[in-house]
């Protein structure tokens, strides 16, 4: 039987913090505790199958590119075992390397003074990709991120957004078995970004032993690609499904989606009323919108009526099918990409 994809058991990575400065002049206190090692990924039992689209969704700092870098071979873990392609990360990172590749949406890699085609024909040479071969792969894959008239640009004359296309082709050239893509649409123009997703869902359709692991801020973008997905906060998994079912948990609470207008009024005693269960804001230049997801329907009622008390005045108001931002709102108690600030007060 085929192994898994990636599979890993107990999966901890913990970073040294380093001590606090102390001047040379200052004496050294005895008494000081050695700081605490921070555990950045905690105890990660993960299994993906050969030809999944599998993602992994957390805030900053979650621990996700850790916990790639671990399945990469770039880092080694401090406890639990991870094996990608039935190979240990450790002990087989030799044999792992050549069936893998890991493009990150923020690196800056290649030789600034190698254009744009020489540069990946470098790194596809350095797998073994015949020259043929290879050129054929980086035509294609130019043309996939509409970089074909910037295959003869230095790289140091490409912006920024261009580097993370050349990056994102070289992910693919070397045709892994595996891929891992650490957030491959992070910052990039919506056209742009698209089409990678295009490319992504084509790409895995082309061959059915491939597997993709990605990294996103980006709910939709997860909703759309993946599989399945972990959901992953603090160094933990919090769940594991399809986004499918993961939504099916919160759709068992009526949600709905307010605009009041900004700076009037007081929704703090709308969040605390019985029978809701989540209310989350976000502050837009024009309006502030409330989410607030109910134990009941009828609760909808008295929330209006809160708010009509405490001043605010309501623009608009409608029911919604919950999303992965609901699903991770209720599985952490803040939203993906809003800190750990809780649903507040004005
Ligand atoms: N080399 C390091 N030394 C110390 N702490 C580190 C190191 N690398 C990462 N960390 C810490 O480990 C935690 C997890 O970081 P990681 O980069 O894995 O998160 P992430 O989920 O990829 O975040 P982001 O979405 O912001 O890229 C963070 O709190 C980070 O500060």
């Amino acid at each position: 039987m085929e192994p898994p994809a990636i599979r890993t058991e107990g999966l901890t990575r913990t970073y040294r913090k380093s001590r606090k400065r102390r001047w040379w002049w200052s004496k050294p206190d005895p008494a000081a505790a050695a700081p605490a090692d921070f555990v950045a990924l905690d105890g990660v039992s993960l299994e993906v199958r050969p030809g999944e689209l599998f993602g992994l969704l957390g805030p900053n700092g979650a621990g996700k590119t850790t916990l790639i870098k671990i399945l990469t071979t770039l880092l080694a873990p401090t406890a639990g075992t991870a094996r990608v392609d039935g190979l240990d990360v450790v002990a087989e990172a030799d044999a792992l390397r050549p069936r893998i590749n890991m493009v990150s949406g923020g690196e800056s890699s290649g030789y600034g003074i190698l254009n744009v085609r020489e540069n990946l024909w470098l790194f596809a040479r350095i797998y073994g990709v015949p020259t043929k071969v290879a050129e054929e792969r980086i035509d294609r894959m130019l043309g996939i991120v509409g970089m074909t008239d910037k295959a003869g640009s230095r790289i140091s004359h490409l912006s920024t957004g261009q580097r993370q296309k050349m990056n994102f082709c070289r992910g693919f050239i070397t045709d892994p078995k595996i891929l891992f893509l650490d957030e491959p649409t992070l910052g990039l123009d919506v056209t742009s970004a698209r089409a990678i997703r295009t490319f992504v869902r084509d790409w895995m359709k082309e061959r059915p032993e491939r597997t993709l692991l990605l990294t996103t801020h980006y709910m939709a973008e997860a909703d759309e690609l993946c599989d399945r997905l972990a959901i992953i906060d603090k160094g933990k998994v919090l769940a594991c499904d399809t986004p499918a079912n993961l939504k099916r948990q919160v759709q068992k609470y009526p949600l709905y989606e307010i605009s009041l207008a900004p700076g009037a009024g007081s929704w703090a005693a709308a969040g605390a009323l019985p029978g809701v269960h989540q209310l989350t804001t976000t502050t837009t230049p024009t309006t502030v919108e409330l989410k607030v997801s109910l134990l009941d329907e009828p609760v909808i009622g008295t929330v209006v009526q809160a708010l009509v008390t405490g001043g605010a005045r309501v623009l608009t108001m409608k029911k919604v099918e919950p999303t992965l931002e609901d699903v991770f709102i209720e599985l952490v108690g803040h939203g993906l990409n809003d800190g750990a600030a809780p649903p507040g007060a004005p």
